[in-house]
């Protein structure tokens, strides 16, 4: 009897078909029967696969077909990978692929000329937040598709990036998503950590797939700050509003107080629609003085919902001026005295620095090469000097080589139609 399992991963079995799940959020699925065809068809043997807690088990004691079907499987992967979250396709970006990784909101690096760089890994949602900006998580009616980027080659831009900004740097890992589906999560933060131009590593996040395990792991590996979005200490109210049945508020509650613990700053980051939960501003505060947050950096920071043309817009959310949402947080600090509730980027350690120079100009027409789909309908992702640009309202296929007008370049992100 053979048992096999491969680093990072574990099997699980749904009757006709094996499901190896790699670093929690990567997904692939083998039939069972195509496995055992491929054994048959080299080893001349019938043998019978199955799965046995995480474990592929094969009757067998050929140790080749062992070796075989580890082969057979991980040469398979590419195509099939999925984020098991979402049930989306994922491309994984590795390096010899030749994409750039500057120039595309999705994934990659985010360059918006401060000492703070936005580092982008994956994309993808474990939540569905009726107001998303960015339309996540499962069932989205926009998104099409998540990428996964290999974290040496992210590290790679990376030091490239840091070399041009210099020292000084705050990391932020953020994401159209959930930045823990990164499946190296841990090991981009303990990199970084060594990164000699890095002084802070913060994390934009939903907190739910934090354990005692992870949140030791990532204080460990050396991550200062995780800005935690949290939009009702009402488990119910909370259950709604993330989209989720199953959210479970009082575990990220308890999560809070464990990064705390950990000597990880939080900072608790709810999305304010007045008229839905604006009435616990003032329980958020509460919460936030009793476990402790806020140490070095504010330890609160309210965000003012903003309607997104391809975000979810629930009609229950209506936008308020951002005059009037100052007017309410400086209210809220007189209040409560919880101060500041108003944040600027000096409250964050982050100061203008010289962006990385632009590569195109508005208006300009480049030739371009269609390397990869995007994320959502009519979207295709060109490079052209070695960076990435968002191509809208396109039909071409990936290979093609085209002009592009581009049409957008703020914040050296690029985006282009096709003349
Ligand atoms: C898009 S999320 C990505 C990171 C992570 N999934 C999270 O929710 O923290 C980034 C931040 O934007 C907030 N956000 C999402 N949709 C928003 C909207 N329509 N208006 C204002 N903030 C929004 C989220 O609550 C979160 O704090
Ligand atoms: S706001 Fe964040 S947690 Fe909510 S669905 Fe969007 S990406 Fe996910």
């Amino acid at each position: 009897m053979i048992k096999l399992r491969l680093p990072n991963s574990y099997f699980e079995g749904h009757e006709d078909t094996i499901t190896l799940v790699w670093r929690r959020t990567l997904v692939a699925d083998f039939s069972k029967r195509e496995i055992e065809r491929a054994i048959r068809r080299k080893f001349r043997v019938s043998v019978e696969v199955n799965v046995e807690d995480g474990y592929l088990v094969i009757n067998t004691d050929n140790e080749d077909i062992e070796r075989f079907i580890a082969f057979y499987i991980q040469n398979n992967l590419g195509g099939l990978l999925k984020n098991r979250y979402t049930k989306r396709k994922v491309i994984y970006i590795h390096e010899g692929m030749g994409v750039p990784l500057l120039g595309y909101n999705a994934f990659g690096l985010i360059d918006r000329g401060t000492n703070l760089i936005q580092v982008r890994g994956s994309t993808g949602c474990n939540m569905r937040c009726i107001f998303c900006s960015v339309d996540e998580g499962p069932y989205s009616r926009t998104r099409k598709l998540d990428f996964v980027v290999d974290i040496d080659y992210l590290l790679k831009w990376f030091d490239w990036v840091a070399k041009e900004k210099g020292k000084g740097l705050e990391a932020h890992l953020d994401a159209q998503g959930e930045p823990l589906l990164y499946p190296f999560i841990v090991e981009l933060v303990q990199a970084l950590r060594e990164h000699p131009h890095v002084s802070v590593i913060s994390m934009q996040s939903n907190g739910v797939l934090l354990n005692d395990k992870l949140v030791e792991e990532l204080a460990e590996a050396g991550l200062d700050r995780v800005n935690l979005s949290i939009h009702s200490l009402d488990p119910e109210k909370a259950k709604m509003l993330m989209g989720i049945k199953d959210y479970d508020l009082n575990h990220v509650l308890e999560m809070a107080e464990a990064l705390v613990n950990a000597g990880i700053d939080v900072l608790i980051a709810p999305v304010i629609m007045f008229g839905v939960n604006d009435d616990e501003a003032e329980a958020f505060i509460e919460f936030a003085r009793r476990i402790g947050a806020g140490k070095r950096w504010p330890a609160l920071g309210f965000q003012n919902y903003i309607p997104y043309k391809f975000g979810r817009n629930p009609v229950i959310a209506k936008p308020v001026p951002f005059k009037e949402f100052y007017r309410w947080l400086r209210e809220l600090e007189e209040k409560t005295g919880m101060k500041p509730l108003i944040l600027k980027p000096h409250h964050f350690g982050m100061y203008p620095r010289p962006f990385i120079p632009l590569a195109f100009k508005r208006g300009e027409v480049v030739k371009a090469e269609v390397i990869l789909p995007g994320r959502i309908e009519g979207e295709m992702i060109a490079k052209a000097r070695n960076r990435l640009i968002q191509v809208i309202n396109s039909n071409a296929k990936v290979g093609d080589r085209i002009k592009v007008k581009i049409v957008r370049t703020r914040h050296g992100i690029y985006v282009g139609t096709p003349v």
